[in-house]
């Protein structure tokens, strides 16, 4: 048997300002930081959580989690590998924006597709994010708003070849992300169907545990709550 096991950052603070935020950089709130400190105590009380490598984003919320966390269960050894392919979904043209305006503005309904549906792809911001993690990327390829399904596609392989690859040689494995770029890992994991994924949600810090079998079936999942 193996565990993976998924936080979701802390608060940031467009969270606490209820922005969507995207692929905007912000970092974790006080409280935040003390959500982090206590997924940690909660990850650590497992006892058989061993893992050897710990993936987050290239964005600092996630990473800040996750340094909070390895600080915390004293696994500041371990190696702590930052892709872009765990990013947050990109928001697109509503990054900034307050949720509740957005409500005001596009109608409950519009924003619910926008924020839990599958495949509906928020308002494209208008130019490419100029921002110095992604200059080796042609700019002209990157995303201006991503749908959960886009956000899954770019994750899985990242998945597949750092993640899956560890589980499957016994090793655990833990992933500091975002609440879609879990979203849409999550969905792939317990193989939830399009419809369905509209009612998940991932709270802040709140540490998720799968224990897989030696194919990766899940076995059992627990969500560690303090
Ligand atoms: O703003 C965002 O990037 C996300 C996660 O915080 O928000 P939502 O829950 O609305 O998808």
């Amino acid at each position: 048997m193996v565990k993976l096991v998924l936080v979701r950052h802390g608060e940031s603070i467009a969270n606490q300002q209820n922005v969507y935020t995207g692929w905007n950089d912000v970092p974790l709130t006080p409280k935040g930081q003390e959500q982090a400190r206590r997924a940690g105590q909660l990850i650590q009380q497992l006892g058989d959580f061993n893992p050897t490598a710990i993936h987050t984003s290239v964005l600092s919320r996630a990473i800040m989690t996750a340094n909070i966390v390895a600080e915390t269960c004293d696994w500041l050894y371990l190696p702590l590998y930052k892709t872009w392919r765990l990013n947050e979904r990109h928001y697109g043209a509503l990054r900034g924006l307050n949720k509740d305006v957005s409500r005001a503005v596009f109608g409950k309904e519009q924003v619910l597709e926008w924020r839990r549906g599958f495949d509906s792809v928020p308002p494209a911001q208008g130019s490419p994010v100029i921002d110095r993690r992604y200059a080796k990327f042609d700019q002209r390829l990157m995303p201006r708003a991503e749908s959960l399904h886009q956000t899954q596609l770019r994750l899985l392989p990242y998945y597949e070849d750092q993640v899956a690859s560890r589980l499957v040689q016994g090793q655990d494995q833990l992933v500091v992300a975002h609440g879609s770029s879990l979203r849409a890992l999550i969905k792939y994991l317990e193989a939830i169907n399009d419809h369905d994924i509209i009612k998940l949600e991932v709270p802040n810090a709140e540490p998720i545990v799968y224990t897989f079998d030696q194919h990766l079936n899940i076995i059992h999942k627990e969500i560690l709550r303090g």
